[in-house]
């Protein structure tokens, strides 16, 4: 080959990777943004990342678009490996047509998001673009249906996980919006349908991109965030974290890791962590540290329906998903929220094969005319559908209390949990003794001489008979009740007995889930 070939090589690949005018990257810079190529580099291991379509062009017309084609269409894309495992990635360049969508860039999505589904390793975008590119019109809008058929047909095969690193319009949201993980970052995420300037025109609401749809907003209000962190940095760190606990897709198991934290470990502050009384609250997230390897646990959607806890952790080098009732938030008590974030979160560990640790702690779902007008019934029935169809392995443990329908949905044994155990304070019935001597005994006590002593008498009646977990021992309906210092060990030995479960279901072609 020529050297004048080596030299136009030399030169292109230069540029492809200088980007648009140094201005440009000022710019971004000064906004607190990293580069898409400095997003990719804190991303995956040092060196690992191979570009695709560098070199790619539009090739569209019109408005000016003729002069300006600059290499990669605004779109840098490519796969890598984070902690030595493929991982795709794509990555919007705001700096190029403020990483807005054109023919060209979805196409480079498209075939990444093809090379990922037939790899069968997770695929990771880099969001940062204002959804479709006006000027390329209804090519744009295919692109972006081009990229959601996928991500919809990649759900449940590979992981997918969204990182928001820019104001994303349009179709920039609702891709997300179909991943599994969406991670946010402070005054640096900004995700919506339309634009703030859209909203004053069409309702008159002044808000700013911040307001309407920053990174604090989707973590707390809309639950469209699952994670948020305060700079791009730590937020990539923990997009790698969050990967290693991951299959690479729903063939794999999530790799096991065994640390120093003994299986057998008692769990002696279990004791002082749950307060023997019923009605005062304590954090579980305390008990969950206590219990899984080396106290670590990546909570998901800490920030929305903190009524209910969910997140990944390991049991003896065995990843886990874990659910549990929030006693510090609505007394634990489940809602709509917290039905909507327990379902999501049990059907994605299902489809990636994690396990799934349920504890108990539920006085019941909240009452309310909003809730029940809101549609809690079909929408807590969400969490009931997730765990009736989930068919991974499977453990719930009752610490103190479970009543009426939210004992049923919390992974009890009748709804396929493979395990069921239950503390020794624990009660476990249709609603507490209060609650149930009122109902069932309201003509014995009107009608007695003493009717507070008459009450008092049927609460404690009810509560001899039914309100301990020997009940439901005795019917099979709690597998066994245990030391609660043995919680780990009991955990971590059943999990090693229960990974290896299989289970086949009648032919279907999808279920109808309630929304
Ligand atoms: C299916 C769908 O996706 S429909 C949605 C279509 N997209 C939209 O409606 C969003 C329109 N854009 C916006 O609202 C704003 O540009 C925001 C909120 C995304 C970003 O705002 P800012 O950070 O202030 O950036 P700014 O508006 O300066 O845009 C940066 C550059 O991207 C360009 N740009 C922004 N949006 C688009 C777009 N959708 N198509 C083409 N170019 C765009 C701007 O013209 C500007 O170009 P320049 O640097 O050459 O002047």
């Amino acid at each position: 080959m020529t050297t004048d070939r080596f030299d136009e090589l030399l030169r292109i690949k230069e540029e492809v990777q200088r980007g648009p005018d140094p201005k440009a990257t000022e710019r971004q810079h000064a906004k607190g943004k990293l580069t898409a190529r400095e997003r990719i580099g804190l991303l995956v291991d040092k060196g690992s990342f191979t570009e695709v379509e560098a070199l790619r062009r539009h090739r569209a017309v019109g408005f000016g678009l003729e002069a300006k084609r600059p290499y990669t269409d605004g779109v840098v894309t490519g796969w890598g490996t984070v902690e030595g495992r493929t991982v795709f990635v794509y990555a919007h360049d705001f700096r190029i047509f403020g990483g807005a969508l054109g023919e060209a860039h979805a196409q480079k999505i498209h075939k990444l998001m093809d090379m990922a589904i037939s790899a069968g390793a997770p695929l990771v975008s880099l969001n940062d673009g204002a959804g479709a590119r006006i000027q390329e019109g209804v090519s744009a809008l295919a692109g972006y249906g081009g990229i959601f058929r996928r991500n919809t047909r990649a759900s449940g095969v590979i992981p997918q996980i969204s990182v928001m690193l820019g104001p994303c319009a349009g179709g920039a949201a609702y891709s997300p919006a179909l991943t599994d993980f969406v991670f946010a970052v402070r005054d640096v995420s900004q995700m919506f349908i339309t634009g703030p300037d859209v909203v004053q025109a069409v309702t008159g609401e002044q808000v700013t991109q911040n307001e309407l749809g920053g990174a604090d907003v989707h973590a707390g209000v809309s639950g469209v965030a699952h994670f948020v962190y305060d700079d791009e940095e730590t937020c990539l760190a923990e997009v790698r974290y969050l990967l290693s606990l991951l299959p690479s897709n729903n063939r794999e198991l999530p790799p096991r890791v065994r640390g120093e934290d003994p299986a057998d470990r008692l769990g002696d502050a279990l004791l002082d962590l749950v307060p023997a009384d019923g009605n005062r609250s304590y954090d579980i997230r305390a008990v969950i540290e206590e219990v899984v390897d080396d106290g670590e646990f990546m909570e998901v959607h800490a920030s929305w329906a903190p009524n209910i806890v969910c997140g990944l952790a390991r049991l003896d080098g065995h990843v886990v998903g874990v659910v549990a009732n929030q006693p510090l938030s609505m007394a634990g008590a489940l809602d709509i929220r917290a039905s909507e974030k327990g379902a999501r979160f049990v059907q994605f560990c299902d489809a990636f094969s994690i396990p799934l640790v349920t504890l108990v702690d539920v006085p019941g779902f909240l009452p309310g005319v909003d809730q029940e007008h809101d549609g809690i019934i079909r929408r807590g029935a969400k969490l009931l559908y997730a765990y009736c169809n989930a068919t991974v392995p499977r453990i719930s443990v009752v610490l103190r209390k479970a009543y009426g329908g939210a004992y049923i949905v919390m992974d009890s044994r009748s709804i396929g949990a493979d395990v069921a155990l239950a503390w020794p304070t624990n009660e476990i019935a249709v609603m507490g003794a209060e609650g149930a001597a009122n109902v069932v005994f309201r003509r014995e006590i009107a009608a007695a001489r003493d009717p507070d002593a008459t009450r008092a008498e049927k609460i404690e009646e009810y509560r001899r008979e039914l309100v301990h977990p020997y009940y439901a021992a005795e019917r099979g309906l709690v597998d066994d009740v245990i030391d609660p210092r043995e919680t780990r060990s009991v955990l971590c030995r059943t999990m090693s007995m229960l990974v290896t479960k299989d289970v086949d279901l009648p032919h279907r072609k999808h279920g109808n889930p309630p929304q």
